[in-house]
Parts: C-alpha cells; structure tokens; sequence
C-alpha cells in the first residue's frame, strides 16, 4: 500500500468512525431527554406542591404551588407537566395534579338571567369597574351554584313583590380574575385572598343592587366597588333613604338565605353551600 492509499483508507475510516458517534451521541442524547408532548389543558393542585426547573425531584425549587390553585399546563414529560401559575412556568409532578372542569356547565354552574326577572349589569366585562379594564369577556353568563341561584331567584321575588328587581354586578368570578385583582389591592376586606378563600370563585357570592320599577338604582350608601369606610355595614353616616334601601336589600336577601358581610352593603354569601372553587370561563 503506498502513502496516498494508506492516506486514502484512514481518512474513510475516520468518516466512519465519526458518523458512528455522531449517530450514537444523537440515540443517547434521545433517550436522556424525556420525551416531551405539548398539551393544553387546566389542571388543580391537589395538595400544596413543588414547582421545579425540571423533570424530576433532583431539578430545583421554583416556588410552592398552593393546593387548589388552577395551573395552565402546556408540556407533559414522565408523568410531570410543565405548568404556569402566578406568573411563573416549571414542572410539577402530575401526582399531585387533577383534572379541572373545562367549562360552567361541567363545574355545576347554572346562568341567571334577565328573562327570569333579574338585571344583569356585570360590571367586570365592562371597563367600568375598579380595575379599569374588562376582566370577563364581552358576552359573559350570570353564573352561580345551583342552590345559589335558588336563593337568588327568592329575593327577587320577594323584591318584585315592592315593585323592585335585583341588579346583578357579579356573580362567579373565575380564580384567575381573583388573584388579578388581589394583586392589585391587597386588602381582604375588598377583595378576598384567593389563596385563602374566594366564595365569587366558587359561585356561592352576589354582589348586588336593587333596581325600581323603571330600571333606576335605588340610592345605597356608595357607588359598586367603593372601597371605603361608607361601604361598611357599620358606618354611622347614610342618608336615611340609602339606609332604608340597604336594609331592605338585606332583609330579603338574609331572609332567602344570604350572610352580610361587614365591609361591602353589595356582597352576599351562599355559605350553605360547598361548591368548588374554580377557574372556568364566563361563558
Ligand atoms: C371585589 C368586590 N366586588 C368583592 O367581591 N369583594 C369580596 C370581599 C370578595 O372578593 O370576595
Ligand atoms: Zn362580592
């Protein structure tokens, strides 16, 4: 064999050798990343859980996701899904993850509507509200747990009786929506802790007005939504049509089966009932 056929032969060998590791190193580097599959879909914490940086225990700590709060998951790997919740993407093990129901219908919610005698003004799908924005879609439902509605249904009847009607400013309240409002005023006494307890969310609180037989308002003692002292139950300074009207509305409402609560004249709780909290779409 002379220089250029030795020259020759150790060069294909070498072509060989090379695309024989670089096939190799492909099939070991294809079974060491976990086959991925993108998915879309909304899961429940079932328990607080771990989001981490990776497929596994071994990858590190994100942040603690909070049992019952909605993630967003868009990859599922070995039996871990790829999540979002409060602004922060990881992996949580699918353990400790649920199926949550896609829509309102599959969550036992039921709609309110003005053909039932009700008026609906949802405020949250309009920018006219505190946040500034439209928080629900344009066309969004009246939504409430069944028992809720019965209850509702109740007091407006009894409200027809005077020639009035119940305005309905919100209803259920998707968790996200609660969170993006907590982020913004971070004071329980206006808006509930989503971590904690969000009856809107669970479709069990009304906030609500009463309306006279020709669609006006009846004068309460503060605008929807104001977060003041004048909203609360005890403050001193109604007028004393505003305090008649808000006693009224109270009457029928905790007649038909609704707790006050101190900070809000317009918010009311359906605390017979045990519904899930939830993260379904208005509509
Ligand atoms: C945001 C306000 N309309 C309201 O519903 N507040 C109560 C306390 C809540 O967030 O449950
Ligand atoms: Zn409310």
């Amino acid at each position: 064999m002379n220089i250029k056929k030795i020259f020759i032969a150790s060069s294909v060998l070498g072509i060989l050798f090379t695309i024989g590791i670089t096939g190799m190193s492909k099939t070991a580097a294809a079974q060491a990343s976990p086959a991925e599959k993108s998915l879309n879909k909304t899961l429940k914490a079932t328990t607080a859980v771990n989001m981490r940086k990776g497929v596994g225990t071994k990858y590190k700590k994100i942040m603690t996701v909070e049992k019952g709060l909605f993630v967003t998951a868009s990859k599922y790997s070995k039996g871990w899904y790829k999540v979002s919740a409060n602004g922060k993407t990881g992996w949580v093990s699918g353990k400790y993850l649920a199926s949550a129901p896609a829509n309102y219908k599959e969550a036992g919610l039921v709609e309110l509507s003005e053909k039932e005698g009700f008026i609906i003004d949802l405020k949250y799908a309009t920018k006219k509200n505190f946040m500034g924005y439209a928080l629900y879609p344009k066309d969004s439902k009246a939504l409430v747990a069944k028992s809720t509605a019965a209850k509702l249904k109740n007091a407006n009847q009894l409200a027809h009786k005077k020639g009035y009607k119940i305005k309905i400013w919100d209803v259920y309240r998707p968790l996200s929506v609660q969170w993006e409002m907590y982020n913004k005023v971070q004071n329980h006494n206006y808006v509930a802790n989503p971590a904690l307890d969000s009856n809107h969310s669970k479709g069990v609180s009304v906030d609500v007005t009463l309306v006279d037989s020709k669609g006006k308002e009846l004068k309460m003692p503060t605008k929807f939504d104001s977060f003041s002292i004048k909203a609360g139950r005890s403050y001193k300074g109604n007028s004393k049509t505003a305090q008649r009207n808000m006693d009224y509305l109270t009457k029928i409402m905790t007649q038909s089966g609704f707790k006050t609560i101190n900070s809000e004249w317009w918010h009311y709780n359906d605390l017979s009932n045990t519904h899930p909290t939830l993260d379904v779409p208005t509509k």
